[in-house]
């Protein structure tokens, strides 16, 4: 994750389902997911409320009888922040502050909460102040404007209480706004990406906290030349970097995450055009994460969504040092092999068998396998680059280990 920064350390409760589409173990996990979230914004979550139902209840989310519990709860242990795990609809989020009577987040708002947290230049600034006025705006009501007075902290950064506190068209108003801003601010990074000549671009994706960062890091740093530069004020690192002999541009971008807003996808059209115009994606993978078959499903939705699930893709599976498999004891019930039970050989094979995509498993951390995945990738940043410049191979001379010209 990118630095943490202690705000406050609010008390939090959090409320989960578990449903048919969602079993108790997904439900746990994503509630760990969000009690994560919960921490990167500065709170503190110190009880779970789960509830098992057929579907999320379409009025109150989670039935009424429960919300009770809940309130009984917060109003013994004074805490004056619930947060739900999933998108709250503007009738639910009424209905549940009705009966709560306290502020009351969803994973929405909290992720868009860590973002405006983050947001350092003045345009990721715009971008997630327009998301934050779109998620608004169908849900102003009186209780959210009386708290926000009271209330600071998670989930109230951002816009700013004047425009929470007044009317819609204000609000609608302020969307126009930031939209002609950042259609400004657009135009000017397309022409700064045209500036960058025909250079292969490859982009760092994945979830977040997968290591693509520290990737960046190694790669950049301990290659012959690489240079540090960063292309425009924006919170996407741009670095040229060179392997052997072909330079080339790298991105390292905004971690994805599951139910990511869509209205922050939108908004962050033009980080997201660093993937969109990228020559070759590196798909970044924390394989020690329990669940990280779904996150990779999570980041391929989202490239879907942004047209780019058919660039190639070599796909990185980090942090091998810390990977760990179960095992099956002769006395376990459990006697089927599946796949939590794969050495990191054994994962391995499967993964090269089962995708189409180029894979190579590294650890970023300790450097390990790093020969292999520069390989990997000089192959195939120099299909692209041949293509591209039939006449003029490379740009640069070949250099050895230590930085002597061949
Ligand atoms: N054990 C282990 N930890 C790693 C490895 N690579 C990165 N990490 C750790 O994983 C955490 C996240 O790393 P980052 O590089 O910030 O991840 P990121 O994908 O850039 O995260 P976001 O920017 O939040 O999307 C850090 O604590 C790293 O030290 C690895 O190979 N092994
Ligand atoms: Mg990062």
């Amino acid at each position: 994750m990118i630095e943490e920064k202690k705000v406050t350390s609010e008390k939090t409760v959090l409320v989960g389902v578990i449903t048919q589409h969602q079993d108790e173990a997904k439900s746990t996990e994503y509630l760990d997911e969000l009690e994560f979230l919960v921490t990167t914004a500065g709170g503190n979550a110190v009880k779970r409320f789960v509830q098992k139902l057929e579907k999320p209840h379409p009025k109150t989310f989670i039935g009424t009888g429960k919300l009770e519990d809940v309130k009984a709860y917060i109003d013994s242990h004074d805490i004056g922040t619930v947060i739900f795990d999933d998108e709250l609809s503007p009738a639910q989020l009424r209905n549940i502050e009705k009966i709560l009577d306290t502020k009351i987040l969803d994973r929405t708002t909290l992720i868009l909460d860590i973002f405006a947290q983050r947001a350092e230049t003045s345009y990721a600034r715009t971008q997630v102040a327009l998301a934050q006025c779109q998620y608004m705006l169908p849900r102003l009501t009186k209780l959210w404007s009386h708290l926000d007075k009271q209330k600071g902290g998670i989930g109230m950064r951002g816009p700013g209480e004047t425009e929470i506190e007044t009317d819609r068209r204000i609000v609608r108003d302020q969307i126009a706004l930031l939209k002609k801003k950042l259609e400004t601010i657009d135009k000017q990074m397309a022409v700064q990406r045209k500036n960058r000549g025909k250079m292969v671009r490859v982009a760092l994706v994945g979830y977040t906290n997968v290591g693509k960062s520290t990737l960046m890091n190694v790669i950049s740093k301990s290659e012959v030349f690489a240079e540090d530069k960063l292309f425009a004020t924006l919170d996407t690192t741009v670095r040229k970097v060179v392997i052997k002999n072909i330079p080339f541009l790298m991105t390292d971008t905004v971690g994805f995450i599951r139910k990511l807003p869509t209205q922050l996808v939108e908004s962050f059209k033009s980080t997201l055009d660093e993937v969109r115009e990228a020559d070759l994606l590196l798909h970044v993978v924390d394989i020690s994460h329990p669940t990280f078959e779904d996150h990779i499903n999570s980041v391929n939705v989202i490239l879907e969504e942004i047209e780019s699930a058919n660039k190639p893709t070599l796909m990185v599976f980090n942090k091998i040092d810390s990977y760990k498999h179960d095992t099956i004891d002769d006395d376990d019930l459990v006697t089927e092999k599946t796949e939590k039970h794969f050495t990191l050989d054994e994962l391995k094979n499967s993964w090269m068998s089962k995708i189409d995509d180029e894979c190579v498993f590294i650890s970023a951390l300790n450097k390990d396998n790093m020969e292999d995945f520069k390989e990997k990738v000089f192959d195939m940043v120099r299909e692209i680059h041949t293509k591209r410049f039939p006449y003029n191979n490379y740009l640069y001379s070949e250099y050895d280990q230590d930085g002597n010209k061949i």
